[in-house]
């Protein structure tokens, strides 16, 4: 399939996050691939997913196009989604259709900026689709203009700037801004927690959602319900 006909598959639609990091209890490659079918069963039309063995294993249990990620954590930055272009190139190495990365304003590894580590995977791998994972609408004016294909609100409340803050605050204050400034797709992701959350998002303009946690995390989902029935 074109890059043209991946994103037009998303568009409107549900992308699941199946992601459980190594002290969670669904960690394993093997769990996230049947977490993916489950997914996909369920009628999601694309899956984001953290690490080359999770990516390996979904791509052989489902159909729908994969947004890859590796989390790693690196002593000298903050930056911790896909901050490197090694992690590219053992992501390019398991084919997911998008690679998302962190684009906020930091500094990557090694004093890197984002626009030197693009210029290096634009070099390397100029057909992989590429999503910035940011935090302001900065940031993603800026991801626009280096040539990410799409922009997301993953990390909105994730950096020091933004702490505390979440998507749905202000009615989407955050996801208004960006769609009224940024030309490419705008994804809605990170603490939607609801299937009218997901519709208002797309209500607004927002070309696709992502959620994780709210169907993939179990140990959140049971606390929501017990907070739910304390009084
Ligand atoms: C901030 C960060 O590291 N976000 C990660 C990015 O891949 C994941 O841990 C999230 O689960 C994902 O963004 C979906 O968000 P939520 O699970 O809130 O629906």
């Amino acid at each position: 399939m074109t890059n043209h006909k991946i994103l037009l598959s998303l568009s409107k639609k549900l992308i699941v996050s199946c992601q459980a990091l190594e002290h969670e209890p669904l960690y394993g490659s093997d769990i996230m691939g049947r977490m993916a079918l489950a997914a996909q069963q369920g009628g999601a039309s694309g899956i984001r997913a953290n690490t080359r063995e999770d990516i390996v294993t979904i791509k052989e249990n489902v159909q729908l196009p994969v947004i890859g990620i590796i989390k790693r954590n690196y002593p000298d930055s903050s930056v911790y989604i896909t901050p490197t272009i090694a992690e590219i190139e053992e992501l390019v190495s398991a084919g997911p259709e998008i690679i998302a990365m962190d684009a906020t304003n930091r500094l990557r590894p090694g004093s890197l900026t984002l626009e030197k580590l693009i210029g290096q995977i634009k070099d390397r791998y100029p057909g992989q689709m590429l999503m910035a994972d940011v935090s302001t609408t900065e940031e993603a004016i800026e991801a626009e203009k280096l040539g990410f294909d799409v922009v997301s609100s993953t990390l909105v409340g994730y950096t020091k700037e933004t702490g505390g803050k979440k998507i749905y605050d202000d009615d989407y204050a955050i996801l208004k801004q960006m769609l009224q400034h940024v030309h490419i797709p705008v994804f809605a992701e990170g603490n939607i927690y609801t299937p009218e959350a997901a519709k208002r998002c797309l209500e607004l303009g927002c070309y696709a959602v992502v959620v994780g946690g709210a169907i993939t995390r179990p140990q959140q989902i049971t606390r929501r319900f017990v907070e739910g029935i304390s009084f």
